[in-house]
């Protein structure tokens, strides 16, 4: 198992008659992160449950650091942290306590350093001696998941671990995943934030419809669908037929008047677009420039955006929409 730290074939579970995993299949190597993407109810937590052996499947052969799901519950257990179940954060109890229960049940000793460690590294430090029952939601992520680091388990699965966190608690997050991973931890995070697993992931898959539809790194995936392009508005259908004749490699839409042209995105090819439209005195309205993102491989296999609000954000991020008087203006 040196190399592979979790392997599955065959991984099938339903919920009466409605199959939420239809024999699925992958592999995660060692000291990486890999990323479980798929739309609500698509059967994310499903898998982690069954990877963590908190619910057995109906079918599949299922290796945790080289122990099976099925026979060797303890020794994966072991092996393992999870946030959200096992390390549950006691309301009762302040930051510090909760780390040093943690550390008790593992069987830690003098953990005073661990757990003020541990404190420092989450931001939790001025908050460590009050009652979690006082801290933000943020604040509760984030001592959640020290408690799962608490004893360094070999592998650690997160399931959406920055849903709701500040961008900044965000990016304390993803630093702490790129740490572990540096030092040889495993992850396996689910997230509904696609540019998440762009940012960590080595492997992704997509799960839909009780299959994984696609599998690679954020690369391949990206590269599975059309690529750069420049979209042009423009006021009028004779303007944007006269568009059309002038860049041929175009694609019109005429409900919105827009021309999507492929490009490489270059500054030279910009404006070599931008003299072309010039010489044959056409002005769009708008020109923006575009990327292929997750989102967009995501929304091409599964239908459906990843959700409203990391859709909207993407959109904003990767397209430089300019209006043409400014575009055009030399
Ligand atoms: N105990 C259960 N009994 C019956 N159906 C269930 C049960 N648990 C989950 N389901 C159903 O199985 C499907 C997969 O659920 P799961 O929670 O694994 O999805 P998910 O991909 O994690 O979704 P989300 O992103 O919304 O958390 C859903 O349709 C859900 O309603």
């Amino acid at each position: 198992m040196e190399n592979t730290a979790i392997a599955v074939t065959g991984l099938r579970k339903t919920y009466g008659d409605k199959v939420v995993l239809d024999g699925i299949g992958f592999e995660v190597a060692s000291g990486s992160v890999f990323s479980m993407l798929g739309p609500n109810g698509a059967g994310k937590t499903t898998t982690v449950n069954v990877l963590t052996t908190l619910m057995k499947p109906d079918a599949g052969a299922i290796r945790v650091a080289g122990y099976d799901v099925a026979t060797q519950t303890k020794q994966v257990r072991s092996a393992i942290g999870v946030t959200g179940q096992f390390a549950a954060v006691d309301e009762l109890l302040t930051g510090r306590e909760n780390l040093r229960m943690m550390a008790d049940l593992k069987r830690i000793r003098s953990a005073g350093q661990l757990v003020s460690g541990l404190l420092e590294r989450f931001e939790l430090a001025e908050a460590a001696d009050k009652q979690a029952s006082t801290y933000s939601g943020g604040m509760r992520r984030k001592l959640d998941l020290a408690m799962t680091l608490v004893g360094s388990p070999r592998i650690i699965f997160l399931d959406e671990p920055t849903t709701g966190l500040d961008p900044r608690s965000r990016r304390t997050m993803w630093e702490i995943v790129r740490e572990l991973v540096a030092d040889g931890t495993t992850i396996f995070l689910t997230t509904q934030y696609l540019d998440e697993a762009d940012q960590l992931a080595g492997q992704i898959a997509v799960l839909d419809g009780g299959r994984i539809v696609a599998h690679g790194t954020p690369e391949e995936l990206k590269r599975q669908i059309p690529g750069t392009h420049v979209r042009l508005r423009f006021a009028t259908l004779a303007e944007l037929d006269s568009a059309a004749r002038v860049l041929p490699s175009g694609t019109r839409d005429e409900s919105e008047l827009t021309l999507r042209v492929p490009s490489d995105g270059t500054s030279r090819a910009l404006r070599a677009l931008l003299d072309r439209l010039e010489e044959n005195a056409l002005d769009s309205e708008e020109f923006s420039v575009h990327t292929p993102d997750l989102d967009d491989v995501f929304l091409a296999l599964t239908g459906q955006p990843a959700d409203g609000e990391s859709a909207a954000q993407s959109t904003e991020s990767t397209q430089t929409t300019h209006p043409a008087t400014e575009a055009t203006a030399s």
